[in-house]
């Protein structure tokens, strides 16, 4: 396999708000706009921001439940936002979906077998027999008794709801669930076992993960790479290392001095930003965080910040902090960028590569 098992490519979804004849003149909400990154097998990538910034609508994006306005999903390289319903319904069994709640998004007719093992059979028949070893291989791999297989989701507690949801997602086998806030309605203790959970399967199993969350001891705990939205937008994506020991987004810098501190020896950031999130509907010119931003300069209210590839391997979409004139500087200094990062940019890994040649090639246009 070449390149990326999962690849996102400039994906954008906007809601019309009502419709009518002249559709040019109906606003729309930009949940999500030019959204691109990638994911390795065995990797989680985590998704962060505030309520509202478009985390869930990638979520519904990568499993094809809403269609994109533009942009391409790609598994392995095949783009399944293009796919027709039969060819989708076969490439949606690499990826799974884990839900927030559990509860909701169980039938509650059905028994904890029925439901794990009814995935499988959208595909193929299953004997009585075969029905009852899947069940039991997919309970135990989630750390729970086979016995439970006859009880239903009422008669579980949270946690356990939570397994079976993931094993649900596990029964077709998938290179990458997708767990949109999939331990924010639980125990902080049962959370931790969910967790570890996921990341014994991911070990065995080299699933890829898109984790969402606006949990961040969540995030550090799990991620390897987190990217962070602001308003339908990455703003910033980075190893999760460098993310946390040093955010260079203003928002990611917000972010991370909000969120409580386990850590009493860890310093607390600078206050968080004031200030709303602005309406979707009708975003600020620019950069869409320029209002709340402490460092906004002129430009940041004229030019939408392209994200601009650091020394260490993050993206980042900020003029005052990578300002886009530098990439050429610092591709002509090679020698200084370090290769893993170098390969990555190479790669187009978490990069909307098409955008930055563009700034390299034509800094000028593209830039200023
Ligand atoms: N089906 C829809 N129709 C119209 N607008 C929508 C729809 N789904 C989401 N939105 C809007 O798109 C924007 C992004 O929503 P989304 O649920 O993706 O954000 P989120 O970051 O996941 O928020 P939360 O953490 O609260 O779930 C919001 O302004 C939301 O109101």
């Amino acid at each position: 396999m070449n390149g990326p098992l999962l690849k996102v490519e400039n994906l954008t979804k906007h809601y019309p708000l009502g419709s009518g004849i002249f559709k040019k003149s109906i606003p729309v909400i930009r949940a999500v706009e030019d959204v691109s990154f990638s994911v390795e097998a065995g990797e989680t990538l985590c998704i962060v921001g505030e309520s509202g910034c478009g985390k869930s609508t990638v979520a519904r994006l990568l499993m094809r439940l809403v269609a994109p306005t533009a942009g391409r999903v790609l598994i392995d390289g095949t783009d399944i936002a293009g796919l027709k319903k039969d060819a989708l319904h076969s490439w949606r069994r690499r990826m799974q979906m884990v839900f927030q709640d559990p509860y909701s998004s169980l039938n509650p007719r059905l028994t904890a077998g029925q439901i794990i093992t009814e995935p499988v059979e959208n595909f193929e028949r299953l004997s009585r027999k075969q029905r009852h070893a899947l069940a039991a291989d997919l309970l135990r791999k989630v750390g729970m008794s086979p016995e439970m297989m006859h009880r239903l989701p009422s008669e579980l507690s949270g946690g356990q709801r939570q397994r079976l949801g993931i094993a649900r997602a596990l029964s077709l086998n998938p290179s990458v669930i997708i767990a949109d806030e999939a331990v924010s309605a639980l125990d902080v203790s049962v959370q931790a076992q969910i967790l570890n959970l996921l990341l014994d399967l991911q070990q065995q199993m080299g699933i890829a993960f898109v984790f969402i969350s606006h949990d961040l001891g969540v995030v550090e705990h799990i991620a390897h790479r987190v990217a962070v939205m602001y308003l339908g937008r990455i703003v910033e994506l980075a190893p999760s290392e460098a993310l946390f020991a040093k955010p260079v987004h203003p928002y990611t810098e917000a972010l991370i001095a909000a969120a409580p501190v386990p850590d009493p020896m860890r310093v607390r950031l600078e206050a968080p930003v004031e200030g709303e999130v602005p309406s979707p509907i009708n975003p600020p010119k620019g950069c869409a965080f320029h209002p709340r931003c402490p460092l906004a300069v002129e430009r940041c209210r004229i030019d939408v910040p392209p994200l601009v590839p650091m020394a260490d391997g993050r993206v980042v979409a900020c003029h005052v902090r990578a300002p886009a004139t530098d990439i050429p500087g610092q591709l002509a200094e090679a020698s200084g960028y370090p290769p893993a990062s170098l390969a990555r940019f190479r790669s187009g890994i978490g990069y909307p590569k098409a955008q930055i040649l563009r700034q390299v090639q034509h800094p000028r246009e593209a830039g200023d």
